[in-house]
């Protein structure tokens, strides 16, 4: 299945700097290994704000949830999900 994920990251003022440096490592980290597994299919920043929008390819629901409280900035995020289904008008085959 596939969901839109935006991800809004909030980083508290008084937070200490190299605490949250060894998130973001953790967090990139992360990140990347679920995007080589192809769960994580596509990632973009959006402009002027930290904050993501993310395409997830995975099983259900329960592994989108698990995958999402896995991240390691999660309790700085909002999170908005959206299930996406099969345009009929796409001509990508990976697309479900
Ligand atoms: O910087 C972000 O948008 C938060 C984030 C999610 C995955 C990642 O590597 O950074």
């Amino acid at each position: 299945m596939l969901f839109k994920v935006d991800m809004q990251v909030n980083i508290p003022l008084d937070a200490d700097p190299a605490v949250i440096e060894d998130i973001k490592r953790e967090e990139k980290a992360y990140s990347q290994a679920l995007q080589q597994a192809g769960k994580w299919r596509h990632i973009w920043r959006v402009a002027g704000q930290y904050a993501n929008v993310s395409i997830f390819d995975v099983e259900n629901a329960q592994e989108l949830h698990d995958v999402l409280l896995g991240l390691p900035l999660y309790k700085f995020m909002e999170i908005k999900v959206e299930a996406l289904c099969r345009h009929p008008s796409s001509i990508r085959d990976d697309d479900r």
